[in-house]
């Protein structure tokens, strides 16, 4: 099953679009060991509330080599558990290096079945990242419109318009000689859920796409706005809180529980 297929067929069994982001914050815990023990308990108490978990690299990548053994748990546990794992990195740079992030990523001993990668460079770099996800059934989600207030500055002018384009086109099999993937294809776009009134627009802007729309929670973004980024069915997109979950009422896992809860809830109310 690939990455799309095993986040739709989880939305659909278990009614959930959340995305729990797992963003652990060294200065919250007494040490590493703390931060490794709360995070891996917050994944398994709010699991049965996630379509997917979304681990940040930068939180263990700023941890060293203890962080990225700590990833390597978190990612194993996900796998237990059934739930997906979108690595979110932002990777990108030119040929050679984007072929050793996507092994790295995508299927070295770290990797997710997903990562987030910045087409800044160029829609040239973006191929290493997709075709090592198609060959491991895996998943790339392309930075379209990113959650922060100050994207304007790079991403507007038609930028955010034609990189969208350029994910539909990659998920066409058209003219590109593969067979057409089932469902959901394996080039997703990040668009922030803070963009309410655009979403409409990348929805219909990448038809094959799955969105990941970032904000939920602390950056603002409410479920109640986002209905226009899911197909008919409530599928097609998942809404990812971070610190609105992991830190919901400090270190209290109890408290991602309910947050994990009312995050699904309210969700499912908009989309009926
Ligand atoms: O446009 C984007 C893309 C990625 N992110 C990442 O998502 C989480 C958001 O954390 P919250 O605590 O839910 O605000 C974080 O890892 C970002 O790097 C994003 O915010 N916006």
């Amino acid at each position: 099953m690939t990455f799309a297929q095993a986040v739709t067929e989880r939305t659909r069994r278990l009614q959930t679009r959340l995305c729990v982001g797992l963003d652990p914050q060294l200065g919250r815990y007494r040490d590493a060991g703390h931060l490794r023990t709360h995070t891996l308990d917050v994944l398994e108490a709010t699991a049965p509330f996630a379509a997917c978990v979304k681990p940040q690299l930068a939180f263990y990548e700023a941890l060293g080599l203890e962080g990225l053994q700590i990833l390597e748990e978190v990612c194993a546990a996900a796998r237990t558990l059934g739930l997906p794992v979108l690595l979110d990195g932002k990777r990108g740079d030119i040929g050679s290096t984007a072929q050793a992030y996507a092994q790295g990523w995508l299927s070295g001993r770290h990797a997710g079945a997903a990562l987030t990668v910045n087409p800044f460079l160029g829609f040239e770099t973006l191929t290493p990242f997709v075709e090592t996800a198609r060959a491991n059934g895996g998943a790339v989600f392309v930075l379209v419109k990113t959650s922060n207030p100050g994207q304007a500055d790079l991403q507007g002018s038609g930028a955010s318009e034609r990189i969208a384009v350029e994910v539909a086109r990659l998920n066409a099999p058209e003219g590109a000689g593969r067979e057409p993937e089932p469902g959901y294809a394996s080039v997703g776009a990040v668009v922030g859920a803070t963009h309410p009134q655009e979403l409409a627009l990348y929805r219909s802007l990448m038809p094959r796409a799955l969105l990941l729309l970032p904000g939920l929670g602390a950056q603002g973004a409410a479920a109640r706005d986002l209905a226009d980024a899911f197909d008919p069915g409530g599928v097609g997109a998942l809404a990812s809180a971070s610190r609105g979950v992991q830190y919901a009422a400090g270190l209290d896992v109890q408290a991602s529980v309910a947050a994990a809860r009312s995050f699904r809830d309210e969700l499912n109310s908009v989309l009926g």
